[in-house]
């Protein structure tokens, strides 16, 4: 019985601790995974710099011998040649030591920014569309740029100097009591202790200013991205003057941060100095006396003032330790933030268990409700519908009425609640997610295209690239004879490196590379409306044929697009306003019919 209590408390106290530990890494310190991978590195590193500083050493002592054996005549030309040539040696030592800690310590640094920046695109490209909605694209960039340079910066130079300060002091302090005098150590190092007690108070006020420093760079990175995606926007409504005076802002307030920084290192480095200089001053005023009364001889007072000096540069490295470790941790926790957010689209566990590799293209809406956030209203209520595979349902309904939201609700780009979709009778959350918008081809609103070739926008995310089956797709949307015409046909590039493409030009590249997927469930979201009408029917003639079999849904808003659907729902508000065939709903006389009769109206206009 006792054993079991005991057992059971060990095993007890066992979970507790594992559980602490995963938090610990989870929640405290992501960058001791990354440490931790290159430990073996850093030791090596570590080492080499201890050889490094040892050697070091010997320099003084060797031109402290020179000195004495001169000045007390003990010591002839050889003599001097072979300390000469002793101190070359140790120089050869520290030029391969100097590579040595270079090597092992800023590999480890670049291989740690390396691997938290892949880590970082990974997990960012598995975060849901929740997460982009409400972060900006200005300040993820940021985090690239500056955050993963302030953690190599701590990772590599930091360590570096802390260690090397660390060492570096203990030699040159065991050096100056056993090879010099231990009052005059004492009495010379007393100055520097002050380094330590301000090195505290310097990290804490460091790395607040640090966290201020980096977020007013993400607002400055944040406003040219804005403003630059939107130049169009900004010189169409000639708000030029606006954004200049916005941007001049951030960029004030990022000076502003920045110069917090330059003001408290301007405040601590001639502290440091004063301090060094201080302890300068008792070498000399307490080492001349000690040389003069012959206590220690010149050499050795020479090589007390050389070790002085070489405790300089840990002063200051300490310093820039602190400067660096409190800036990189500054960032590390921005970066944690990024590591915190969990996707809400995944794969649940036994997801992978349902051994679906394909769809045939069977979608059923069960009551589907739907609301973005728990904040924003409903924007789907009660969607009850079936679409059989290899029939078109045709969404039409006015802007805002909750059209896209059933398109990224298919693509499962936000939950919908358990049940409430299925696709060939599968709920959508139990289909892997990777098996769904495989086998989903999609043309967004928005057209976005690639700053790459025309072909290989076409072929994103297809099996091939065959030019053939390229320009089969391109056919298929109407696109193959504009792209033709470009100077250098599907090998054109598009975007901001090469031309610009119309708006029905996009679209239809947008519609080609989905095509081009050949999946059994297509979604045009809004995409034929910069096409003109002829381009439009054609377009529509080219799906009817080549994709039998398998399911369309087109959102629309012109009647012309839709009305040879298989179903047509009209959504009003997010709810399933009236539903039926082209015929049924003209009979019906309801906001189809008045939509048809306007859109009839408007077509007899544009004719005369
Ligand atoms: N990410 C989001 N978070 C919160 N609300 C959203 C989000 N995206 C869209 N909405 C809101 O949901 C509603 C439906 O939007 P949706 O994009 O589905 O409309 P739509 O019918 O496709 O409109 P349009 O014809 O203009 O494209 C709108 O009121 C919109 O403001």
């Amino acid at each position: 019985m006792l054993d079991n209590i005991r057992t059971f408390y060990q095993l007890r106290i066992k979970t507790i601790k594992l559980g602490r530990r995963e938090l610990y890494l989870k929640e405290k310190n992501i960058i001791f995974l990354y440490l931790n991978k290159y430990k073996w590195k850093y030791l090596l590193g570590i080492i080499t710099l201890f050889i490094v500083d040892f050697m070091n050493l010997y320099i003084p002592q060797f031109t402290g011998e020179i000195t004495d054996g001169l000045k007390d005549k003990t010591m002839d030309i050889t003599g001097v040649i072979q300390g000469i040539i002793k101190i070359l040696l140790v120089g050869l030592v520290l030029a391969l030591g100097r590579f040595g800690w270079r090597y092992f310590i800023f590999g480890s640094a670049r291989g740690i920014e390396y691997e938290l920046r892949n880590d970082m695109f990974a997990h960012l490209e598995k975060l849901s569309m929740g997460y982009y909605n409400k972060n900006k694209t200005g300040d993820l960039m940021a985090h690239f740029t500056n955050d993963l340079n302030a953690i190599r910066m701590s990772a590599g130079p930091a360590v570096i100097t802390s260690f090397d300060a660390i060492i570096m002091t203990f030699m040159v302090l065991t050096k100056m009591i056993l090879y010099v005098n231990i009052r005059l150590t004492l009495l010379a190092v007393i100055p520097l202790l002050f380094i330590a007690i301000g090195g505290v108070y310097y990290g804490r006020s460091a790395e607040k200013r640090f966290t201020a420093k980096q977020k007013a760079f993400s607002d400055l990175t944040d406003q040219v991205q804005e403003s630059i995606s939107g130049i169009r926007v900004v010189k169409a409504f000639v708000q030029e003057r606006e954004e200049l005076k916005a941007f001049a802002r951030a960029n004030q307030e990022n000076k502003d941060k920045n110069m917090k920084v330059v003001k408290l290192q301007a405040t601590i480095m001639p502290l440091l100095d004063i301090v060094i200089g201080l302890s300068g001053l008792i070498t000399l005023l307490y080492g001349g006396y000690l040389t003069i009364t012959g206590t220690i001889t010149l050499g050795r007072f020479i090589a007390f003032n050389q070790y002085i000096n070489m405790l300089v540069w840990p002063m200051i490295a300490a310093g820039d330790s602190v400067t660096f470790f409190s800036q990189g941790m500054a960032s590390i926790k921005r970066i944690q933030n990024i590591f915190r957010q969990q996707p809400d689209v995944f794969d649940e566990p036994d997801v992978t268990d349902q051994k679906i590799n394909h769809l045939d293209g069977e979608i059923e809406f069960n009551h589907l409700n739907f609301r973005f956030t728990t904040e924003t209203p409903e924007v789907l209520k009660g969607i009850n519908l079936k679409v059989d595979k290899g029939s078109t349902l045709a969404i039409l309904g006015r802007t805002g009425s909750g059209k896209t939201a059933m398109a990224n609700l298919l693509l499962r780009l936000y939950n919908a609640e358990p049940g409430m979709i299925t696709i060939d009778g599968v709920d959508i959350r139990k289909i892997p997610l990777k098996v769904l918008r495989e086998n989903i081809a999609y043309v967004p609103q928005d057209n976005f295209l690639f700053s790459d070739t025309l072909k290989n926008n076409i072929a994103f995310g297809a099996s091939t690239k065959d030019i053939e089956i390229v320009q089969e797709a391109a056919r298929e949307a109407c696109i193959h004879d504009n792209i033709m015409d470009f100077p250098g046909n599907y090998e054109t590039l598009v975007g901001e490196r090469g031309v610009t493409l119309s708006g029905g030009q996009k679209q239809r590249s947008s519609i080609a590379r989905a095509l081009m997927k050949d999946a059994p469930i297509l979604i045009l979201d809004d995409s034929l409306s910069a096409v003109d009408t002829n381009t439009e029917e054609q377009i529509l003639k080219n799906l009817n044929n080549n994709r039998k079999g398998k399911t369309t849904i087109i959102i629309a808003h012109r009647i012309s697009t839709i009305q040879n659907a298989d179903k047509i729902l009209v959504l009003e508000e997010g709810r399933m306003a009236e539903y039926g065939t082209h015929e049924e709903l003209l009979n019906k006389q309801g906001i189809y019919s008045k939509m048809y009769e306007k859109q009839q109206l408007e077509k007899q206009l544009e004719a005369v």
